[in-house]
């Protein structure tokens, strides 16, 4: 289904019965990296998919301005409004639970769970944002200048998605296809308007999160490791699960014992 919020065409997918559960992909994603898990638990969750601002088959607007977190964020509580979902849980990927961190700071009513794999609440000063800002833009650049095949040749290859390599070739061959299907123009945007650089830092408000929040990275992951030991130490009701075996995209490397904690997580009244 299409859903339209300040004048931003997303495309959205529902599926399932029960709690219902937003789930927000990472950057080059799209809601087609939830569809082992949605395969699994349907009968649990009302599963509400959204191709991000840029991402999928949502609009990718020009102007990098409109990709602002603050903005998506309003989205989501746009696209809940239209579904009348008062309230749901949370699971958010990478950008995603970055996105998924904002949201539930700005629309805390909205949230019931939040699950944030391998996410960060932002970077702690200007400093640090502003040479975030710097790399995030010549990335962007990357794309708008070489393409997407150039950029996605080189993205699959960072250092923070070693262990993808050894994944099945039909895994890593979905990886590609997923990221491929994305545009010059949105992957530019979400690096110019919702990169790590650009959202607000949100450190300082993680102590004020009230409902149940569940921290997930991958023990090979230690930089988005080491931001969780942090994050945790600050959140009042907050459990923090170290998967083994796993690196960044715990949800594609090890996706039956991610399902199996975030349904524990979700359903752990
Ligand atoms: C490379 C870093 O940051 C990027 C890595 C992860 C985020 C992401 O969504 C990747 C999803 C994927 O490709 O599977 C991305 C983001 O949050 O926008 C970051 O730019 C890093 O070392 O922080």
């Amino acid at each position: 289904m299409k859903i339209i919020s300040n004048s931003v065409e997303y495309h959205v997918e529902l599926k399932g019965e029960g709690k219902p559960l937003l789930l927000l992909h990472g950057f080059t994603g799209s809601l087609e990296t939830w569809s082992s898990l949605v395969q699994k638990y349907e009968s649990r969750y009302q599963f509400i998919m959204v191709d991000l601002i840029g991402h999928g088959k949502t609009d990718s607007p020009h102007d990098y301005t409109r990709y602002t977190t603050e903005k998506a964020a309003e989205d989501l509580k746009n696209i809940l409004e239209t579904l009348g979902i008062k309230k749901a849980c949370l699971l958010g990927y990478s950008l995603g639970g970055r996105l998924a961190l904002s949201f539930a700071c700005i629309y805390p009513e909205y949230v019931d769970r939040l699950v944030l794999e391998s996410a960060s609440p932002g970077l702690l000063t200007e400093k640090e944002r502003k040479i975030r800002r710097e790399s995030d833009r010549q990335l962007a650049e990357r794309i708008t200048r070489n393409g997407v095949a150039d950029f996605i040749e080189y993205w699959q290859g960072i250092p923070l998605f070693k262990t993808q390599q050894s994944l099945p070739e039909d895994k890593r061959q979905e990886m590609r296809r997923q990221r491929l299907s994305n545009s010059e123009t949105g992957l530019a945007g979400s690096l110019l308007g919702m990169g790590t650089g650009s959202q607000p830092s949100w450190w300082d408000h993680l102590q004020n999160l009230q409902f149940p929040v569940m921290l997930v990275t991958g023990e090979f992951d230690e930089k988005f490791c080491t931001i969780a030991r942090q994050m945790q130490k600050l959140i009042n009701n907050c459990e923090w699960k170290i998967i083994k075996g796993a690196g960044h995209a715990i949800h594609v490397e090890v996706d039956e014992k991610f399902g199996k904690i975030v349904s524990e997580f979700l359903t752990n009244d």
